[in-house]
């Protein structure tokens, strides 16, 4: 049958679907979230779900899709992390009321929330142990700002960010989506597909500044910024932007958004986007946080914790005091072990209380985040009483942090049961005693349930049937339940003139009382009445709740202080880290320093220690460029970034991988790998190289560190070598900065007579019948040669190729000593593409005959034996 009519329900569908156009749209229909048309057909793909049909739209069959609402939050990660957005539309009133309104009337039904990829609050949805960024970026006039928050802790920061500082702030903070005006033409695309970050076009009025100074001062209720100190246009642009999207995805309901702060421009140690990834800082370059430095370093026992020390390694300071009063703190927990291990053991116990806090404020939170927030709230004063002596100024403040919120705890501790329930609507999370009026509802409720077992024994009795049960279901409510044989039994006289029958299925026969059903409205009345007055509790104790958000979220930011330099501490006592030295100097004088993650991968597979290694760039406000040559495999890399890693490390606070480390501060961090692909984004090998190596040149000041490793390789030797040598040039007398080069062009090593900052670096092998051993020692001086072809005999290439090579090697390496004239005999020789090349040939091994013919004198053979022998050999070689 086709219908061409529209129904009242589809009608309402295509309405709201119209207004969240970009978005599937989960339409509630009693237990499922339905999905219609295009969205059907995209989600059920997504999600691997059947795809049905149901009635007709326009002579067409709908293409229908649903999931169960109790297995939702699963089916929206899954459209979420596949880039969708999902709008949710809930009934907003019970079928029964919009059947008062005649009987063709549908449910009333209005989308609640978008969800997106930046504005997750779900425990579910979220990785506990990272934060889940939503950014802005605002333009005005020339000047350029950038905010982000993570609403599911409330955080909303904000700084000054030119079009060029855009790609490596994201990068650092690596948010989930970033809003751009649709009128501009924002260059953020390439560093979101990088990043897996979503791009969401928001419409140009939600970054008018004047509009968002008055939205913000409405949020925080103030009539001016000012107490929060002054904003550019730009920044109220950005964060104006942030509240609006938020207030559209959120339908108004604001999560708890602290006043902003801003972050000082220069503030952290500048690293961008191929730094971070080349360095793997919070994720490996295989993706995830396995095989990280912050995966090899977290310590710390609490989400919050991981979540502030993700933000220390992304951001390492650049100020001294900040430094040092983190490194003190360090120090201080070091000292104490039994200290430190009462404090990490208490802060095990501590919740996510910023997560529940914002679950609270968005009204998605239940009883277990008043219990999460009572826990976290007296864990917090227990701790507080155990760092109460430590003299550490930055210890002593954030134990202060965690105090003064006795009256919210005495009213959760005496309102909240020990292990509340998740939902509200499921009761039991008061305690008994808290409100009497309470008490006396469950009992009459719970009474009732006991009324109803001695019913069940009386009327087994009476009527004889053991087996007669007295159940509940929510469509009939209480009910007596006998088996079929009894029925006859139980519907004629006298029984049937006290059980009415209800029901016949295929076993059983149900019937109800006049005492049963009066019992049943008793029952019912007092359980909801019990609810209403549980859900009335819960109301209270979350406006109680908010009301000190203030309070605690700074016990919580405190616990996160604290977690962090414990965790740090238990790195250092447990890895054998020391203090770095770090202060306003060039110097950087690393003794025995080690790659930690590298080091950490070694121990795992049990194979030989990593050996620790110095690394001295002494020169005194000049350039001091360290040129790295040695074997493959030698260990250029890992030392190379050890050294950048040290000094990461040092600069967020953390003690390092190292016997002694002398730092002076490092402005910029810049690490480089030659020829890495990036096919993704159409570039060739070469050109990747060269763009990031000129972002090294163009931006490296004086305070900065480099990492370079084999830079030019990616183009034919002559040409790789002259950028590799001008490139060296211009670090040393343009940048000035300190650098370590890797290289395998031997012909640089006679820079370091040219140029006074520049020394000569290897690292060490021994050869030994042929092949190379590994020392991973690294030595003043210059590698004599690479030792590739030993290098790929131990990759196992095939034997003539490593024979082929060695011969090509050294027609080479003394075509070069005699002025290319050898080189030239080589490629004219050829035989440089024949497969099976007729090198060096092994001596081949002796025939019978040749065996046969060593064996005889002629001297002493007669000349019968003689002509016997000729036979012999003719025969042989018959044969
Ligand atoms: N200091 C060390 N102690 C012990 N093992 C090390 C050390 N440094 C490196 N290694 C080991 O040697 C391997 C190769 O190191 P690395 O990649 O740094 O060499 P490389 O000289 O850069 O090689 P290539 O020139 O081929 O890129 C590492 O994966 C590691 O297992």
């Amino acid at each position: 049958m086709t219908d061409d009519s529209v129904t009242p329900m589809m009608a309402q569908y295509l309405e709201i679907k119209a207004q969240y156009s970009d978005a599937i749209l989960f339409y509630r229909m009693g237990d499922f979230y339905e999905m219609f048309f295009d969205d059907a057909v995209a989600a059920s793909e997504a999600l691997d779900i059947a795809l049905t049909k149901r009635g007709f739209h326009l002579g067409e069959p709908i293409p229908m899709c649903g999931v169960p609402v109790v297995a939702a939050e699963g089916h929206l990660l899954s459209l979420i992390r596949k880039g969708f957005r999902v709008a949710i539309a809930e009934q907003m009133e019970d079928p029964a009321e919009a059947k008062k309104r005649g009987s063709k009337s549908v449910v009333r039904r209005d989308v609640v929330r978008l969800v997106t990829p930046g504005t997750l609050t779900e425990d579910s949805l979220l990785e506990a142990r990272r934060h889940n960024f939503l950014c802005a970026w605002a333009e005005v006039r020339d000047e350029g700002a950038l905010a982000w928050t993570d609403i599911s802790t409330g955080e909303l920061r904000v700084m000054p960010c030119a079009r060029a500082r855009l790609a490596p702030e994201l990068a650092r903070l690596m948010p989930r989506e970033i809003l751009v005006s649709d009128a501009s033409d924002t260059p953020v695309t390439s560093v979101a597909t990088d990043l897996g970050a979503a791009v969401t076009e928001v419409a140009r009025a939600s970054y008018d500044s004047a509009g968002a100074e008055r939205r913000l001062c409405a949020l925080w209720q103030v009539a001016t910024l000012d107490a929060f100190g002054t904003y550019g246009r730009a920044e109220l642009s950005a964060m104006g932007a942030l509240v609006d999207y938020l207030d559209l995805t959120q339908r108004g309901k604001l999560p708890l958004l602290r006043p902003p702060v801003r972050e000082a421009l220069g503030g952290a140690m500048l690293i961008d986007a191929a730094t971070r990834r080349n360095l793997e800082i919070t994720s490996a370059l295989a993706g995830g946080r396995a095989g990280s430095l912050l995966e090899t370093v977290d310590r710390t026992a609490t989400a919050g914790g991981a979540r502030l020390l993700e933000r220390r390694l992304s951001a390492p300071s650049r100020d001294l005091n900040v430094i040092s009063g983190r490194l003190d703190s360090v120090d201080c927990l070091l000292a104490q072990s039994g200290l430190r291990n009462q404090l990490r053991e208490a802060l095990r116990r501590v919740p996510d209380m910023d997560r529940a806090l914002s679950r609270l404020a968005l009204d998605r939170g239940g009883p277990r985040d008043l219990a999460a927030i009572r826990n976290g709230l007296s864990q917090a004063q227990l701790i507080a009483s155990l760092v109460a002596g430590v003299d550490d100024g930055l210890l002593t403040q954030a134990a202060k942090s965690l105090t003064g919120n006795e009256d919210i705890i005495s009213l959760l501790d005496q309102s909240l049961v020990e292990d509340p329930p998740l939902l509200a609507r499921d009761g039991g999370f008061i305690s008994a005693g808290f409100d009497p009026d309470l008490d006396e509802t469950r009992k009459l409720r719970d009474e009732g349930r006991a009324v109803i077992a001695g019913m069940q024994a009386d009327y087994a009795a009476e009527t004889g049937v053991q087996s007669l049960k007295i159940k509940h279901n929510n469509v009939l409510g209480y009910f007596i339940e006998v088996t079929a044989t009894h029925a006859e039994k139980m519907m004629s006289a006298p029984l049937n003139e006290k059980f009415i029958h209800r029901q016949t299925t295929a076993n059983q026969v149900r019937f109800t009382t006049l005492p049963l059903s009066e019992l049943e409205t008793r029952i019912l009345n007092a359980g909801n009445h019990a609810l209403e007055l549980e859900k009335n509790h819960f109301n209270r104790l979350r406006t109680a709740i908010l009301s000190a958000a203030g309070p605690i979220g700074f016990a919580a930011a405190g616990l996160a202080e604290l977690d962090v330099a414990a965790a740090f501490a238990d790195l250092a006592s447990g890895e054998g880290w020391t203090r770095p030295r770090v202060d306003a100097s060039h110097a950087f004088l690393i003794e025995g320093g080690r790659h930690p993650v590298v080091e950490r991968a070694l121990q795992r597979q049990g194979a030989a220690a990593f050996v620790a290694n110095d690394c001295a760039l002494t020169a005194r406000d000049a350039p001091a460029i360290w040129l790295l040559t040695g074997p493959n495999m030698a260990g250029k890399s890992t030392f190379l970034r050890q050294n950048a890693l040290i000094a990461l490390l040092a600069q967020s606070g953390s003690f390092v991988p190292a016997a002694k480390a002398h730092i002076g501060l490092v402005s910029q961090l810049f690490s480089r790998v030659g020829a890495s692909d990036d096919l993704a984004r159409g570039r060739s090998t070469f050109m990747v190289e060269m763009v990031e190596t000129a972002a090294i040149l163009n931006q490296a000041d004086d305070r900065a560190f480099v990492i370079l490793d084999e830079i030019g390789r990616g183009t034919a030797t002559y040409d790789g070598l002259s950028i590799a040598w001008a490139t060296l040039e211009h670090l040393h007398d343009a940048n000035r900065c300190r650098a370590l080069f890797a290289t395998h062009y031997h012909e640089m090593t006679s820079l370091a007579q040219k140029l006074p900052g520049v020394e000569n670096a290897t690292v060490s092998v021994k050869e030994w019948k042929g092949d190379v051993i590994f020392l991973h020692e690294v030595r003043r001086g210059a590698a004599d040669r690479s030792y590739g072809v030993q290098v790929a005999k131990l990759a196992g290439l095939p034997e003539p190729v490593i024979e082929r090579a060695k011969v090509v090697l050294e027609a080479l390496e003394s075509g070069d000593r005699d002025g290319g004239n050898r080189r030239r005999t080589l490629v004219d020789d050829l035989p440089l593409f024949r497969i099976a090349p007729p090198v060096s040939p092994a001596p081949p091994k002796e025939s019978a005959l040749e065996e046969r013919l060593k064996s005889v004198n002629p001297d002493e053979l007669t000349p019968m034996a003689a002509l016997n022998l000729v036979y012999e050999l003719k025969k042989a070689l018959a044969e």
